[in-house]
């Protein structure tokens, strides 16, 4: 499956060619070969597919019935379901992550979207207030316009659809702008959602890269809202390029979760979770514990039993079944993975890797690796490496533990693992993180708010909490008799009668 058709922009119902006529390579980080050419947009492109979505959004959607829009949304998730054979793979060939991983996203975006439907059925819900007898005061939630989405390339079909799934099913039209380095998907997407008999123009996909398709996406007059995926830099340029229009911004940026391991934690599972944790989607996962604190008393033992099953993770071909690490998603990244395994050694960390098969020689493969022996100020304990780089840390109390977890600039996600209730509690309330997770590793509940705090991000998403950001809230106030209005103008009308 090396070679696949090339690939178009999706604007107004139709596969096209970008304005300029230009396109980029989208190249296989197993193999470093050329998978297929995909079509540069670029401003032009983003005003043409503004454009459909004005038009559609007047004419086509806003006004539907909400059960009608829902039926759309409903058909997408059976239509993924019905796929996954066809979009896990390309998913692998185009990221590099494994299979079996990859298969699961899948799943998961299929969920977005049945979620999603039944939240607008269930909780798209507005509030009355009755005034002391005199008013009817009560909310709506419409949609906002045309969302502008801008995804990265880590896990980009789930995120894609975690974000499409809530805009679409709130009645918004959407011009999806994609990671150039994982285009192939997004692709099947529109092929889905064009499959799903959507109206033309209510999705569009701009493929292109983030300095032009992106940047005239969120500088555009007409579209009203930015939900963006991505690093902590880019998130604040396009706050900047954002406020011109004043663009409504949702930001998921970078972390660097600590993971904390107390002495009365379960072992077992505690290592199983945190090696879940970093080293599944090659590392390259927002919520990643990458900072692993463990209390003194465990240290070696956590530590020896860490590097045996590191050496034991089957490393290799992203679409092999097998396979639990594969290649980083492009040479620039795997080069800047690299460059901070270069940064431990400087700073005086101890590099434990795993070796690489044969097989894995000539792709953009980092071996599981742990910088042991880390202190909280160094570069690779503050710093987001996103790839199988697992940062570890000695503690000897709780409160210094709270202390270095919560020094550091990103705020995203935290796990505790002990056995005493009051201390998860108490440790997971007082680290400076967005979600927590006690005991567990990060699983989902897709009615609980998604997002960071600190350089993590701004808002949530998630649960009803996305309609927050993809509706506008609007008050209806209706007066229910004659209650007293000021009269003013009248006094001096009053005296010349007299
Ligand atoms: N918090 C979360 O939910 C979450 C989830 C996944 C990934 N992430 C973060 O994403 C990062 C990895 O993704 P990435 O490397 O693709 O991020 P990135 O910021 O480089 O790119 C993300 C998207 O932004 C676009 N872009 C780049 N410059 C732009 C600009 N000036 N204007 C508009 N768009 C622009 C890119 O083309 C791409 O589509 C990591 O930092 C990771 O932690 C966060
Ligand atoms: O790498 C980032 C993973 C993000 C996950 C979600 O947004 C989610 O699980 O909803």
């Amino acid at each position: 499956m090396e070679k696949q058709k090339d690939i178009q922009l999706y604007i107004n119902g139709e596969f096209v060619n970008a304005a300029e006529g230009k396109t980029f390579e989208n190249v296989n980080p197993f193999s470093g070969k050329t998978i297929n050419l995909v079509a540069e947009g670029t401003k032009e492109d983003i005003d043409r597919a503004v454009s459909a979505a004005k038009r559609a959004f007047k004419e086509e959607w806003a006004g539907i019935k909400v059960s009608e829009r829902l039926r759309y949304i409903y058909k997408i998730a059976e239509l993924i379901d019905e796929h996954i054979d066809e979009i896990a793979p390309l998913e692998s060939l185009d990221t590099g992550l494994p299979i079996s991983q990859t298969k699961n996203m899948v799943a998961r975006a299929a969920e977005n979207f049945r979620f999603y439907a039944r939240m607008v059925e269930t909780r798209l819900i507005g509030e009355a207030y009755q005034a002391d007898g005199d008013f009817l005061n009560y909310t709506i939630h419409k949609p906002v316009g045309i969302a502008g989405l801008i995804t990265p390339w880590n896990a980009p079909f789930m995120l894609e659809t975690w974000k499409i799934a809530p805009a679409l099913a709130t009645g918004n039209a959407v011009i999806l702008k994609p990671a150039e380095w994982s285009p192939i998907t997004a692709n099947k997407l529109a092929e889905i959602i064009h499959k799903a008999g959507l109206p033309n123009g209510v999705f569009n996909v701009v493929h292109g890269y983030g300095e032009t398709a992106g940047a005239s996406l969120v500088a555009h007059p007409d579209v009203q809202l930015i939900s963006f995926t991505g690093e902590t830099t880019t998130g604040s340029e396009i706050m900047r390029n954002g406020a011109a229009s004043l663009k409504r911004v949702s930001m998921e940026l970078g972390g660097k979760s600590p993971i904390i391991v107390f002495e009365d934690a379960e072992m077992e599972r505690a290592l199983d979770a945190c090696i879940w944790g970093i080293f599944s989607f090659n590392g390259e996962r927002c919520t990643a514990n990458s900072r692993l604190f463990l209390h003194e008393n465990i240290y070696d033992q956590f530590v020896e039993a860490l590097k045996k099953r590191v050496s034991q993770i089957v490393v290799g071909n992203p679409l092999d079944k097998k396979t639990e690490v594969g290649p980083l998603i492009h040479l620039k990244h795997y080069e800047n993975v690299k460059r901070y395994i270069k940064i431990a050694k400087e700073e005086g960390a101890e590099v434990f890797s795993a070796a690489l098969p044969d097989e894995c020689k000539d792709g953009h493969y980092i071996s599981p690796t742990l910088l042991l022996s880390a202190r909280n100020h160094m570069r690779i304990a503050q710093e987001e490496i996103f790839g199988p780089v697992l940062t570890v840390m000695k503690f000897k109390t709780e409160e210094e533990v709270i202390e270095k977890a919560n020094d550091c600039r990103y705020g995203l996600a935290g796990y505790v693992w002990t056995n005493n209730i009051q201390r998860g509690h108490r440790v997971a309330q007082a680290l400076e993180s967005g979600m927590l997770w006690i005991n567990s590793q990060n699983v989902r509940d897709l009615r609980i708010p998604f997002g960071g705090s600190k350089q993590s991000g701004i808002g949530r998403e998630g649960g009803h909490y996305a309609f927050e950001f993809y509706t506008e809230t609007q008050v209806i106030h209706l007066a229910l008799n004659q209650h007293p209005i000021p009269q003013f103008g009248k006094a001096g009308m009053k005296e010349k009668e007299e």
